[in-house]
């Protein structure tokens, strides 16, 4: 069905700096790289624009699009629901474009079966302990958000070894380095 174009997939714990990598790479190949802009019930954080970083829908209208068959996978996250829409995905391989998804590990698990020809980077952070002062940084979550963000985060890690390659986002210029190669090696 698919045969042109080339799928990536990002995963890697919250917090690890997976939005800052993508978005630096997204400027430096402006046209190169679709991304993929995923539905969420979640609530916008501030500065947070409807169509840009998410789609934010209703629990209601993701749970009537997810048993359409509109997502190409979807996950339930910290209490959100997340989901890649397929149509565009589909249309732009299909075109030859090089898709990226930023997913967590259940979506990346679902797209591993039913696309194992994509490629699948995971981006780790240099300890726990680093991740969780990215995470109280960003300031973005409260305490209880966080708190669950990490229990994700040590199932997500100790996954690592499913993804190749595996990036640890310490430098983030050396991250951003072999982001790259891994995204344009044949
Ligand atoms: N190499 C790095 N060194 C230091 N800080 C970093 C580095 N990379 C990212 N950060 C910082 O870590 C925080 C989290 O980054 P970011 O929001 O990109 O994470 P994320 O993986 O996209 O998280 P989420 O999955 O929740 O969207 C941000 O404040 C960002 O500036
Ligand atoms: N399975 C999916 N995971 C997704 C999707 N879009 C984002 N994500 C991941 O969710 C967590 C939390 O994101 P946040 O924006 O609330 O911090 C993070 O790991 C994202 O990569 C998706 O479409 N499917």
């Amino acid at each position: 069905m698919l045969s042109t174009g080339q799928l990536i997939v990002v995963t890697g714990p919250s917090g690890v700096g997976k939005g800052t990598l993508l978005q630096i790479l997204c400027d430096r190949h402006q046209g190169k790289i679709l991304f993929s802009i995923s539905v969420t019930t979640r609530q916008p954080r501030a500065g947070e624009v409807d169509g840009r970083e998410y789609f934010f829908w209703t629990r209601q209208k993701f749970e009537q699009s997810r048993a359409e068959g509109e997502f190409l996978e979807w996950a339930e996250y910290a209490g959100n629901l997340y989901g890649t829409p397929r149509r565009a995905i589909e249309d732009w391989i299909a075109l030859g474009q090089i898709v990226l998804l930023e997913i967590e590990l259940e979506g990346a698990r679902q797209v591993a079966q039913t696309f194992p020809s994509a490629k699948r980077i995971f981006i780790a952070p240099p300890s726990m302990e680093v991740l969780e002062q990215r995470l109280r940084q960003r300031s973005t979550d409260s305490d209880e958000a966080i708190a669950k963000r990490l229990e994700h985060a040590r199932k997500e890690v100790a996954a690592a070894p499913e993804f190749d390659p595996i990036i640890i986002n310490e430098n983030l210029e050396d991250a951003l380095q072999q982001l790259e190669k891994a995204i344009f090696s044949a």
